[in-house]
């Protein structure tokens, strides 16, 4: 009897994977926005005179409000204090604000005569909306990991987690693949910027793709509500099998326990390498393709794709492996050494044939699906339920200095490398290629370090016992 009693929603399999179907549309729409921008960054240049700088500093603006004003943390705080559902509508409603100013600023390159705080106020305006978006899309996030452990804990979590991240990088990889061909398409007759003058020119759209990721986000936004709903039953069947979570409420004081704790800095140190060596190199990698291996720019998207096509299937193989394995530490370890390959490889100013940029990225693609599958359910291994909100909102606080620095970075790097091609411009004569040693040195520097990282976490687990290398489903 006590059995049948103890039966709740999540005990269904067919609701649990429901819900986790529904959140994960509003994430892929996320994902998609996310990286809609990268095979964009030619165009940029060509039809608004952007420089690889202002592409950084547009690309950073990811992280602004998330990193300068804490936004991610008090995203934090909210989820753990007012939980899941309000949490998840505020950020995919945040997202939905984000984008609109990010289409309005980029439909108006008027704004291009105009500087804000030194930086063009086409670059500043299409920044502020993509900061905005990036508080929403982080938020929801994490709000997103909160609810698989509210679902998944003691089942199937780490595949679970791997199913949603696969469907998110569907997301990525449309946002690669998808928007020359949308722009193109939808080409037309629109203001551009020609030796600094603004005319009136045929050529690609480059606002469609955005239009596109606005749209999908709204349907995120709606579909989230039907989620709302079986949230709200999973909670009265939790009350009526009297398993409530007798987890304690969320303390401000939580934060100095979450802080102090050795294993939450290292998987925090580990995600912000890892993560800043792929995605910031997924915003140059169309560019990388051409400059490098000579591609098209139509075509250039396609190999960078493969990167999250394969993470499609091997995130939730992965998952599935940590959860009847183990071995969740070394997976980081190995995913970290993957990494530091791969960039070594991009780095060298030889073997530039588009074969090798394949291999290479089909290898990054094994990388990104054995970090995260390993590193989001290990987690809740160090982190008791009431604080993982706010421990996940800090793991993403830390990440997001990387997201925001590394762009800025390579988009800096690689304009003083090559200066030849800001002088082009100004001079109207034909653009040089950039060469992209030196920004691929530095992805492979965090490749270097995330290794280091990952075997010190691997230490610590041994020593505090958090078992990370013990399989997640409880016989
Ligand atoms: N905090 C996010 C960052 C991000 C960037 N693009 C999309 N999301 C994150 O780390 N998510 C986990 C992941 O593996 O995608």
């Amino acid at each position: 009897m006590t059995e049948a009693l103890r039966l709740t929603l999540r005990d269904s399999k067919a609701a649990r994977w429901g819900a986790l179907g529904i959140i994960s549309i509003t994430m892929f729409a996320g994902y998609f926005l996310t990286d809609v921008m990268s095979p964009l960054k030619p165009m940029l240049e060509s039809e608004f005179a952007w420089s690889s700088t202002n592409y950084g500093i547009f690309t950073s603006a990811y992280g602004w409000l998330n990193v300068f004003f804490g936004m991610l943390i008090f995203g934090g705080i909210i989820l753990d204090k007012m939980g899941v559902r309000f949490t998840g509508i505020m950020s995919s409603g945040i997202m939905v604000l984000g984008a609109g100013i990010k289409y309005w600023a980029i439909t108006n390159p008027t704004l291009v005569t105009d500087t804000t705080f030194g930086i063009h106020t086409h670059v500043f305006m299409a920044a502020v909306g993509f900061a905005i978006f990036g508080v929403g899309v982080e938020i929801a996030g994490i709000t997103v990991s909160k609810i698989i452990v509210k679902w998944f804990k003691g089942n199937e979590m780490a595949l679970a987690m791997g199913m949603q991240m696969a469907v998110a990088r569907l997301g990525t990889m449309l946002a690669i693949a998808a928007p020359v061909p949308l722009a193109t398409y939808f080409s037309s007759v629109h203001t551009q910027v020609v030796n600094g003058e603004l005319v009136e020119k045929m050529g690609p759209s480059v606002s469609a793709p955005i239009a596109f990721a606005f749209v999908l986000l709204v349907i995120g936004f709606i579909t989230f509500f039907i989620y709302v709903s079986m949230d709200k039953k999973l909670d009265a069947s939790l009350a009526e099998s009297n398993g409530t979570d007798s987890e304690e409420p969320f303390k401000f004081s939580d934060i100095g326990r979450i802080v102090t704790n050795k294993g939450f800095w290292l998987i925090a140190v580990l995600c912000v390498l890892f993560y800043s060596s792929v995605f910031p190199f997924i915003k140059y990698a169309s560019d990388l393709m051409v400059n490098k291996y000579g591609l098209d720019q139509n075509l250039a998207g396609i190999i960078p794709s493969l990167l999250p096509l394969g993470t499609l299937f091997l995130t939730p193989l992965f998952g599935g492996v940590y959860d009847k394995k183990g071995k969740g530490a070394t997976m980081m370890i190995i995913g970290a050494v993957l990494i530091l390959l791969v960039h070594s490889v991009f780095s060298l100013p030889i073997l530039n044939y588009w074969f090798v940029a394949v291999v290479l990225v089909i290898i990054l693609g094994i990388a990104l699906s054995l970090v995260p599958s390993a590193m989001w359910p290990s987690v809740p291994k160090i982190i008791p339920e009431n604080q993982l909100g706010t421990a996940f909102s800090l793991i993403f606080w830390i990440q997001n200095w990387g997201l925001m620095g590394i762009p800025l970075l390579i988009g800096y790097v690689l304009d003083q490398s090559n200066p030849e091609v800001a002088l082009a411009k100004a001079n109207g004569t034909a653009v040089p290629l950039y060469d992209y040693t030196n920004p691929m040195l530095i992805f492979a520097g965090l490749g270097l370090l995330a290794i280091i990282v990952g075997m010190l976490l691997k230490m610590e687990d041994k020593k505090k016992g958090y078992g990370l290398e013990l399989p997640n489903i409880q016989k």
